[in-house]
């Protein structure tokens, strides 16, 4: 699904105005009318709710809304902060329509003012500022945000928490609301899919109001998210006449002293992502734990107590890191690899602090080598970056100098494209922030690319399944106990989850 800036957003629902001949009020309408309905879904009609309006469509939104909850049996009250020296068109339209209907249930703060002592039962909406928002919040309106923030009421913010910037991170001082739910139009904000946002979103739920399909087709974008139906699209059904030759071969290296662990994972995630043959190149240390952790697979002594030599086998596609240590012979073989490596590949773990110590290997990289560095290793690759939004800005200048795939792995985990396209995942959870679980990722990664899948398919396509096996496993154990090596035995029924068979 395509990530559009606060700009764009407005340009879409100009177009959708002008395309399907309604007003602006009309589209206002549709987008309260959303928020209802799901109100409806989650909150009896005896909840009290009190709805904070500002002056520009977003308050609109919340005055339209004051009034359909209150026709749907809500006890509803809006306030309005008057904070501005006019109200939008569409807005002033809407308090109107609100007066008309229930005057008594409509406040008007004058600069200064704030809400009296409120009783936690009510359910606050915010809709002080939306996607309209130009600067930070200053002055009232800003102690207004911090004062509902000290509240421990329910607050759902409508289309974005107030003072949340669209398209960059608010500073970790501005005011900006804590909302334990965010109902936002029809499209990711950019800024909800990094971290430093999600404290002010809580969850985000996103609202179809129906904007134009053909805009959002003709738009052009380089940021996007990674759900459901991009995934479906993504995945190739197994040929039903395949043998094993047919679903390539895969050869993970890695493993070390106290780490053979870290490549089994990546080997046991290999096989359950339908590669045909999985090898794994490890120290000879490593042959009986890996041989009876995954009989499926094959070993191939890489070294005595390190990984002195990588050496393909034929047609493998190698992905290289877990667990491998930094030894100096096991840096040396890894350049003499990437000197004469020409196929698909990818680089984790130590591979990449290794890369990271000699940065000129950056440049020997195949084309469209996938690395998958956690903020730290590509701090190490890439240096610092002032927020996590403009940690993806250096990856999507360095995926394009280096012609490279980054895997930058979070929360959202970025897949930033040699193209400098940026695709966020939305599946995973805190419960896979444990050791392993990136090997596991390994492991899928290098297992789709043998089967044929373009290295930038194989990166979106292939951390939406380890986010979903997560998923499934935290749903079935709690994220608490979860583990990396669960993830693999999630896999089958995440891959099923792709053609509607779950
Ligand atoms: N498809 C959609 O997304 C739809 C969105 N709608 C809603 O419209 C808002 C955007 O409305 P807009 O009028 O452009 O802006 P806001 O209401 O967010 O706020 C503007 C308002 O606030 C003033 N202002 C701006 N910055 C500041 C500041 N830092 N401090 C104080 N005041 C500020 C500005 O001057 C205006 O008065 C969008 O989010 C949706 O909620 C439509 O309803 C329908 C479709
Ligand atoms: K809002």
């Amino acid at each position: 699904m395509k990530i559009f800036t606060a700009r764009q957003i407005r340009e879409c629902d100009a177009f959708t105005i002008q395309e399907e001949g309604i007003t602006s009020a009309d589209l206002m309408e549709r987008a309260a009318n959303a928020c209802a309905s799901w109100l409806q879904q989650h909150y009896s009609n005896h909840t009290p709710v009190l709805v904070v309006c500002g002056m520009g469509n977003n308050g609109g939104d919340g005055l339209a809304l004051t009034r359909i909850l209150l026709q749907q049996g809500y006890p509803a009250r809006a306030v309005v902060l008057r904070h501005a020296a006019q109200f939008s068109p569409d807005a002033a339209h809407n308090l109107t329509l609100l007066h008309q209907l229930m005057p008594e249930n409509i406040r008007i703060l004058e600069p200064g003012q704030y809400l009296s002592t409120l009783s936690e039962d009510i359910l606050v909406i915010d809709a002080l500022f939306g996607t309209g928002l130009n600067r930070p919040l200053e002055d009232w309106p800003a102690s207004f945000v911090q004062e509902l923030n000290a509240l421990s009421n329910t607050v759902i913010a409508i289309d974005t928490p107030s003072g949340l910037p669209a398209d960059s991170l608010p500073e970790p001082e501005a005011a900006v609301i804590r909302a334990q739910y965010t109902l936002s139009f029809q499209f990711y904000k950019r800024s909800f899919l990094h971290p430093e946002a999600a404290v002010h979103t809580g969850a985000v739920h996103l609202l179809d109001i129906g904007l134009s399909t053909q805009y959002i087709t003709a738009t052009h974008t380089q940021y996007y998210t990674t759900g459901a139906a991009t995934a479906a699209a993504l995945y190739k059904p197994r040929n039903p006449f395949g043998h094993k030759g047919s679903f390539g071969k895969v050869q993970l290296v890695g493993g070390s002293y106290g780490k053979m662990g870290a490549i089994a994972l990546s080997t046991r995630a290999a096989l359950r992502s339908g590669a045909g043959l999985v090898f794994t190149a490890a120290p000879e240390t490593g042959n009986t734990i890996l041989q009876v952790l995954n009989p499926e697979a094959m070993f191939i002594a890489a070294g005595k107590e390190v990984v002195e030599k990588i050496k393909a086998e034929d047609k493998a596609v190698l992905g290289i890191g877990p667990g491998m240590g930094q030894a100096p012979e096991t840096g040396a073989a890894l350049l003499r690899y990437i000197r004469s490596a020409n196929g698909s590949l990818v680089l984790d773990a130590d591979a990449l602090n290794l890369v990271a110590a000699e940065k000129d290997m950056l440049h020997l990289l195949p084309a469209h080598t996938i690395i998958t560095p956690h903020p730290r290793e590509f701090e190490r690759l890439f240096g610092k970056a002032p927020d996590s939004m403009l940690q993806v800005e250096l990856a999507r200048a360095n995926a394009m100098k280096y012609n490279i795939c980054i895997v930058l792995k979070g929360h959202h985990t970025a897949v930033v494209l040699p193209t400098g396209a940026c695709w966020y995942n939305t599946t995973g959870n805190a419960g896979m922030a444990t050791g392993g679980s990136g090997d596991v990722l390994t492991g899928i990664l290098t297992a789709l690319l043998a089967q044929g899948y373009t290295p930038a398919d194989a990166a979106r396509l292939g951390v939406y399944l380890h986010g979903l096996a997560g998923d499934l496993a935290a749903a079935a154990s709690g994220q608490e106990a979860l583990i990396a090596g669960d993830l693999p035995d999630w896999l089958g029924a995440a891959f099923r989850s792709l053609s509607g068979d779950l």
